[in-house]
């Protein structure tokens, strides 16, 4: 019985391990006895498309929020990484006619809009795990590129998460199936998370830090914030709650990292979580630092997810050999350089 045959429910961690060749793996034998699968969300199907061909060679994904960020931070991997367009083309939405999801591909990088919170990245993840898996691709390394507040921590600073929690502070994603509650771990990769740290330089002008993060389903009074449409609790309230998060190691708060953490973790897939803060929560609740700062801020996740990246691809001796590039993004300046050069393009 093959593995992909086999009701993958009943396999363990330890067997889904030993069978690995590297490829993504579906805990759903119904996906094989499919005459297609469609991937309605991406605007993509295994019989429409030749998903190996497409994607066969994806190494990493990258997801966050908004379209344009994901779009920026593609071509910014094209720079960083050589990837040169054949001639006359242009980078191109390949989900754009699903008018849900935004997706680019720069030679292995992936880079992918998820929109906001848990039903929204929970369908996304679905997808492109079945994408992973139809497209055989090996050992692909999840990233969410994110934004959040932080938690006794400044605007500006960059934070990898080291455990996703819940709104209890569990460290699982809850789900309801056919009617019954059922909890997943929201694992992620610890040591990525210290290989991303490690790629901090000294001379970044900004913290990187690890920490836990708190996941939420509201960005409001989910988050304990006093400026939403209601809101009944008082400021005392509010502070005792974040007092406890940073008593507890919770240094920022976001809206989709315990989804994210458990299905990666469920589908066998290293992940990690890099957002940056756009605020600290212990002074105050609204988003107010200037567009061009928050642009500024926005940019730092990508740098160091895209030092990550660099590494990898040279460790494998693929960066020089596919690209033949020699730049590589140091500071923040030649990030700003890079971005004016791409919307320049656009
Ligand atoms: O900046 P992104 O990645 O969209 O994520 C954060 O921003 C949104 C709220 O403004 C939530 O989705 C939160 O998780
Ligand atoms: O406070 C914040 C900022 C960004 N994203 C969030 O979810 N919360």
């Amino acid at each position: 019985m093959s593995l992909l045959t086999a009701n993958s429910h009943s396999l363990s961690e330890e067997e889904l391990d030993e069978y690995s060749d590297g490829t993504v793996k579906l805990r759903n034998s119904n996906i094989e006895l499919m005459d297609q699968d469609i991937l309605y969300h991406l605007a993509l199907g295994s019989e429409s498309h030749d998903l190996h061909e497409m994607f066969g060679d994806v190494k990493f994904v990258c997801m966050g929020g908004t379209p344009k960020r994901m779009e920026n931070f593609a071509h910014f991997m094209m720079n960083e990484i050589g990837y040169k367009l054949p001639a006359g083309t242009q980078l191109q939405d390949i989900s754009a006619y699903s008018y849900r999801y935004s997706m680019y591909k720069v030679g292995p990088v992936l880079c992918v809009s998820h929109g906001m919170g848990t039903p929204s990245v929970s369908i996304l993840m679905h997808e492109m795990i079945k994408l992973m898996y139809h497209a055989k691709c090996k050992d692909p390394v999840f990233i969410r590129i994110g934004t959040c507040g932080g938690v006794g921590v400044e605007g500006g600073t960059v934070i990898i998460t080291e455990d996703a929690l819940d709104g209890q502070l569990r460290n699982s994603h809850e789900f309801t199936i056919l009617g019954e509650t059922i909890h997943r771990p929201a694992k992620l990769d610890k040591k990525l998370a210290r290989e991303l740290k490690s790629l901090a330089s000294a001379d970044d002008p900004y913290d990187t830090i690890i920490g836990k993060t708190l996941c939420t389903n509201d960005f409001y009074e989910g988050q304990g914030r006093l400026d939403g449409a209601f809101c009944e609790f008082s400021e005392n309230d509010k502070m005792a709650y974040l007092e406890k998060l940073r008593d507890n190691g919770v240094v920022n708060i976001e809206m989709e990292s315990t989804i994210f953490a458990a299905l990666t973790h469920h589908a066998g897939i290293k992940a990690a979580v890099v957002c940056v803060a756009l605020l600290n929560r212990l002074n105050g609740d609204q988003v107010n630092a200037p567009k061009e700062v928050m642009h500024e801020w926005q940019q730092r996740p990508q740098i160091l997810v895209a030092r990550y990246i660099r590494k990898v691809l040279s460790q494998h001796g693929q960066l020089k050999s596919l690209f033949g590039h020699q730049g590589s993004i140091k500071s923040p300046r030649r990030f700003k350089l890079v971005q004016q050069e791409s919307q320049a393009h656009e």
